[in-house]
């Protein structure tokens, strides 16, 4: 790919020419702001119900582990946030805090002894790692039945061949507040996602293109753009102006200006960047979208702090409760390591039956 392919994805439901892509979603007046806390409110409100009623019925708390490195005072302030959340609703947390110490190998074997944990339910690696930690083998050893996050091969091809299994958490998040959405249809709008990082931006266009079921998660049928920093910024401007859903994931504030955004759509900011504040040199977050004058011109909108981070976190919160319920039904995990290539076999097997049923 050079640089200026944009990896457009077109289905039964595009449009047949490229200027009618830019049909609007419809017209208010007033753009909505989606509250990212009160969404998140209620899903740990809804998991909390859940996870009574399941140890009501005589199961273990569903547990996750995180791992996370020590170094990075975001990641630990992140885990924190997700511990407490797990606290809310009743899901065990514990963290791992790795140290520059911990080589890949050091850390595939805790992560394989946490796959033969019977006490685990879910395992999460917080990135980012250490710069020597090689990320993708390290997500990779985690048991795609433990794999809240999402974040390893075997989860992604799951997810690009519509299988339920778990989506990134950021992925989810990102498919909730769309599908919280009442009275819009997206099959065959335009979606346009900047950003294509794999556990994020990418993960998000799949949901968004997808047709088929993934369990709960119904793909959203739309003609989806990926546009990333390669893209020249005059394409960037023109697949923007035409997207009746925009979501950015890039990581750098201020991006998204509202020329760039068709009156009427929906725009999610997905970016979220520490940044010094110059007046009281406080630390302050940072989304890509220019909230201020976006908000006069979509019809809704997600604000950085308060909307798809925590939103991220509920989603994480679901699938560790779903892990938990997979694994009280299917035998998976405590198989001797040795036999760990069998047992992935099977137990993939006896997954996929599980939820395809
Ligand atoms: N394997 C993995 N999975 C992740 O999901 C993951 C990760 N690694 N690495 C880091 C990013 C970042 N992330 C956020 C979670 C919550 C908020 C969040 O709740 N933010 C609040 C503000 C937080 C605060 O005030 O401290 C908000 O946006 O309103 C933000 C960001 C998950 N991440």
């Amino acid at each position: 790919m050079n640089g200026n392919t944009i990896l457009q994805v077109c289905h039964r439901f595009t449009p047949r020419l490229r200027s009618s892509f830019g049909h609007t979603v419809s017209c208010r007046k007033k753009c909505t702001v989606i509250d990212g806390k009160i969404v998140f409110e209620n899903v740990l409100n809804a998991v909390k119900k859940d996870v009574d009623a399941w140890v009501e019925q005589g199961n273990r708390r569903p547990c996750l582990t995180a791992l996370t490195a020590g170094y990075d005072p975001s990641s630990m302030s992140y885990v924190k946030i997700k511990k407490k959340a797990a606290k809310f609703v009743g899901i065990h947390c514990d963290i791992v805090e790795l140290t520059s110490g911990h080589n890949d190998d050091d850390i595939i074997r805790i992560i394989q002894r946490l796959n033969k944990s019977e006490s685990v339910d879910g395992i999460l690696v917080q990135l980012p790692l250490y710069p020597h930690n090689k990320e993708l083998v390290v997500c990779d050893a985690v048991h795609h039945s433990k794999d809240v996050d999402g974040t390893s091969s075997s989860s992604m091809g799951n997810l690009c061949n519509n299988k339920d299994f778990f989506a990134p958490c950021t992925s989810l998040a990102v498919h909730y507040i769309l599908d919280s959405i009442r009275g819009v249809d997206f099959c065959g709008k335009h979606a346009v996602v900047i950003g294509r990082s794999k556990h994020v931006g990418l993960p998000i266009a799949m949901l968004l293109h997808s047709s088929e079921r993934k369990g709960d998660i119904r793909g959203f049928n739309m003609t989806t753009s990926i546009a990333h920093r390669h893209t020249p910024s005059k394409l960037l401007s023109e697949l923007c102006e035409s997207a009746d859903v925009l979501v950015s994931a890039a990581g750098v504030p201020g991006l998204v200006k509202s020329d760039m955004v068709k009156a009427g759509a929906v725009v999610i900011d997905v970016g979220i960047t520490k940044v010094e504040d110059p007046k009281t040199g406080k630390c302050l977050f940072k989304g890509d979208v220019d909230f201020a004058e976006v908000k006069k011109k979509a019809m809704y909108l997600t604000s950085v702090p308060g909307g798809v981070g925590p939103v991220t976190v509920g989603m994480l919160m679901k699938n560790v409760l779903k892990a938990a319920k997979l694994h009280a039904t299917t035998r998976d995990v405590a198989t001797p390591l040795d036999d760990q290539e069998q047992s992935d076999k099977s137990n993939y097997t006896a997954f996929s039956n599980k939820i395809e049923n």
